[in-house]
C-alpha cells in the first residue's frame, strides 16, 4: 500500500484561481480529489442516509420487491457475471422522473417508497449543484470558450445521471478472510461521480504505478472521480481514475452514496478542439452517450471501454 497525499480542495478558500489550478492539476494526475467545506447541507445527507439504511435493515422479501422501483440488486453488478459483496439501490437520478403515486401497492410500501424517494431528490438537488460548480470551475481551468460546457450536459432536463447506494454489510460468518473486494476495480463511465461515504474505510484509488491507495473515509467530504466520458471530452488531458471498494470482515457496516454525472443519451462526445494539441493530437473518435453506454454494458466491471474508441496512431 503506498501512502500519497490525496488531494484536497477547500471551496471555503477565497483564491479561486488557485483553487482552479489545484483542481485541475488533481484531475490530470489522479482523476481523484477530495471536496470539503463543500456547503452541501448534512441535513439532507443525514436524512437521505438514515432513510436509505432502514430500507436496507428490511427483511430479504421486502427489499426484493423494490428491484424495479430503487434497482435494488444483491452481489450481481451489471449482467455480465460480475459478483461483489454488496447490496445496492440504482436508479435514475432525474427528479423530474418516477412519481410512483400511481402505482397500486399497499400504504406502507407507498409511504416508505415515497418517503425514500423524496429523500433521494433533495439529495439529488444539492449534489447535482455541487456537481456544476466542479464542472464550471474545470472548465474555466482548462481554458475552454464555455466554461460552462461540461455543467450544461448535466443541467439538461434529460440528463441521464444515476444515483447509486453501496451497502456492505459487517460478515457474520466467522473467520471470513479479514479483507476482501466488496466492489472490483473499475473507472465510472460518466463524466463526474461524486461519491460520499459513511465514517467507514473502503474505497481505494489505483494510482499511476498501478498501487492501490487507501482514501481515509470522512462523511463531512465528497470525493471526486473523473470519469470515462470527461476523459473522452478533454482529450486524455483530464484521466478517469480506477477505484474499488474493500470490505473488512472485523468492521462496521458501510454505505457509500455515489452520483453519477451524465449527459443526455443523443449528446456526441468529441475530444474539445482546445485539448488537441501538437504535443497531444486527437486520441479518441466521436461517439453519443448512448453508443458509449451500450459497449459499457456489454463489458465486464473491469474492461477499459475507451480503448475502443481510441483513433490509430499515425
Ligand atoms: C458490469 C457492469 C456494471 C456497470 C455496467 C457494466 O457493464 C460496466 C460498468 C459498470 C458501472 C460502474 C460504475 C457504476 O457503478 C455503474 C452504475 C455504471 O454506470 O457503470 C456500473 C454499472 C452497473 O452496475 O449497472
Ligand atoms: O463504495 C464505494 O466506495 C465505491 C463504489 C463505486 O465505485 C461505484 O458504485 O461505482
Ligand atoms: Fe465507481
Amino acid at each position: 500500500m503506498e501512502k500519497i497525499d490525496i488531494p484536497i480542495i477547500d471551496l471555503s478558500v477565497k483564491k479561486r484561481h488557485m483553487l482552479i489550478d489545484e483542481m485541475v492539476k488533481a484531475c490530470e494526475e489522479f482523476g481523484f480529489f477530495k471536496v470539503i467545506n463543500h456547503g452541501v447541507s448534512m441535513e439532507v445527507v443525514q436524512k437521505m442516509e438514515d432513510a436509505c439504511l432502514s430500507f436496507f435493515s428490511l427483511p430479504s422479501c421486502e427489499k426484493e420487491k423494490e428491484k424495479e422501483e430503487f434497482g435494488y440488486g444483491i452481489r450481481n453488478i451489471g449482467c455480465n457475471g460480475d459478483i461483489g459483496e454488496v447490496e445496492y439501490l440504482l436508479l435514475h437520478a432525474n427528479v423530474n422522473s418516477n412519481d410512483t403515486s400511481q402505482r397500486v401497492t399497499s400504504t406502507c410500501h407507498k409511504d416508505r417508497r415515497q418517503y425514500l424517494r423524496s429523500k433521494m431528490n433533495e439529495y439529488v438537488k444539492v449534489v447535482r449543484k455541487l456537481t456544476c460548480e466542479i464542472l464550471d470551475m474545470l472548465g474555466e481551468g482548462l481554458g475552454v470558450p464555455d466554461k460552462e460546457i461540461f455543467s450544461k450536459l448535466v443541467r439538461q432536463k434529460d440528463n441521464d445521471s444515476l444515483l447509486r447506494f453501496n451497502f456492505y454489510p459487517v460478515d457474520q460468518i466467522e473467520n471470513s478472510p479479514q479483507s476482501r473486494v466488496g466492489f472490483g476495480e473499475h473507472s465510472d463511465p460518466q463524466i463526474l461521480t461524486l461519491l460520499r461515504s459513511n465514517n467507514v474505510a473502503g474505497l481505494q484509488i489505483r494510482s499511476i504505478d498501478s498501487t492501490w491507495v487507501p482514501v481515509s473515509p470522512d462523511p463531512n467530504a465528497f470525493f471526486v472521480n473523473v470519469g470515462d466520458t470527461l476523459e473522452a471530452l478533454t482529450n486524455g488531458r483530464l484521466v478517469s481514475v480506477r477505484h474499488r471498494a474493500m470490505k473488512d470482515s472485523y468492521c462496521s457496516t458501510r454505505l457509500s452514496t455515489v452520483y453519477f454525472a451524465a449527459p443526455p443519451l443523443h449528446t456526441l462526445i468529441s475530444p474539445l478542439p482546445e485539448t488537441i494539441t501538437l504535443h497531444r493530437p486527437r486520441l479518441y473518435q466521436s461517439f453519443t452517450w448512448e453508443e458509449f453506454k451500450k459497449t459499457m454494458y456489454s463489458l465486464k466491471l473491469g474492461s477499459d471501454r475507451l480503448v475502443l474508441f481510441a483513433l490509430p496512431h499515425e
